[in-house]
């Protein structure tokens, strides 16, 4: 039987950590800032925006949340952004994603200044995490890692194995986990034989968006399962990309849905953030 990754727990613990940075840097007159972009209507991006928005207050940041309607235009948002990125009192800049069809996203996250990139989906903060040189890591991937760390699990030297390819994600995740001497696979909807690989894996971090597609029988006994998938199903439940009552009985720790990688991605905001204005 695994032990469960409290993850709202250890995001609490590090929340209190910044906490008390945050009122070092204020005690010399700094105060982190925050600005949150929220472009239409899309509930689960709101409560993403709320939560972000209670979690500056909670540690004593300065947010400005900017709710723009469904029809804003790209040069309305690039206008936005500039006013952002000259504005002395934000050190931090976040578009919640996805934007509406007609926004060309890249063109959004090109205009933030990569000093300002907070998220760190920037190609400039993108570059500096290939060559291991980072200032912002996006925050799902480095609060996996952190979730490692905390839990005391040696990375060096271990079969990492990644489950999805994105940018947000995968990819990100992949990078961390070999700068940290991991031997990493990374698989994606083509791997020939995705069982075969994972079972290969001391560690396993799977985010490919499909509920519960890894479950117990594609599990190493002992290995660590962090699992990035977060999907609502038809009738209300939360669950992960893992099929979380199999795997448990076969890794020896796991992350569970919610309440795991989730509430890192937060608190790894309010990291980067700090550390932007520090
Ligand atoms: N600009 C960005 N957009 C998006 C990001 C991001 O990092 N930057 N990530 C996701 C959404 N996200 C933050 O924006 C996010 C997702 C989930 C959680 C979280 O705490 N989840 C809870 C469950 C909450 C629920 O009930 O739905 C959990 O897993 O325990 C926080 C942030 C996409 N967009
Ligand atoms: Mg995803």
């Amino acid at each position: 039987m695994a032990k469960i990754i409290d993850g709202k727990a250890i995001a609490q613990e590090i929340r209190k950590e910044i906490k008390e940075r945050v009122e070092e840097l204020k005690a010399r007159g700094k105060q982190p800032g925050l600005a949150v972009v929220l472009v239409g209507n899309n509930p689960a991006s709101q409560t993403y925006v709320r939560m972000k928005e209670k979690a500056c207050q909670e540690v004593g940041m300065y947010s400005e949340v900017h709710r723009l309607p469904e029809e804003t235009s790209e040069e309305e948002l690039l206008t936005l952004i500039d006013q952002l990125n000259a504005n002395e009192k934000i050190h931090g800049i976040l578009v919640q994603l996805p934007l509406p069809e007609h926004i060309d996203e890249k063109k959004i996250i090109d205009r933030i200044l990569p000093e300002k990139d907070v998220d760190g989906f920037h190609p400039v903060n993108v570059g500096n995490l290939f060559t291991n040189t980072a200032r912002f890591v996006a925050c799902t991937p480095r609060g996996c890692i952190e979730l490692l760390d905390r839990m005391g699990v040696e990375i060096e030297g271990k079969k990492a194995v990644v489950i999805g390819r994105s940018n947000i994600v995968g990819k990100p995740v992949a990078m961390l986990l070999l700068h940290r001497n991991a031997t990493v696979t990374l698989c994606h909807s083509r791997t020939a034989d995705l069982k075969k690989e994972c079972l290969d894996a001391d560690i396993l971090v799977v985010a490919v968006g499909r509920p519960e597609m890894i479950t117990g029988d594609m599990i190493k006994e002992g290995a660590v399962v962090i699992d990035v998938g977060i999907n609502r199903l038809e009738d209300g439940r939360l669950v992960g990309d893992v099929h979380f009552e199999s795997a448990k009985e076969k890794a020896s720790m796991i992350t569970p849905v919610p309440g795991g990688v989730g509430p890192m991605t937060i608190a790894m905001l309010l990291l980067n953030t700090l550390e932007a204005c520090e």
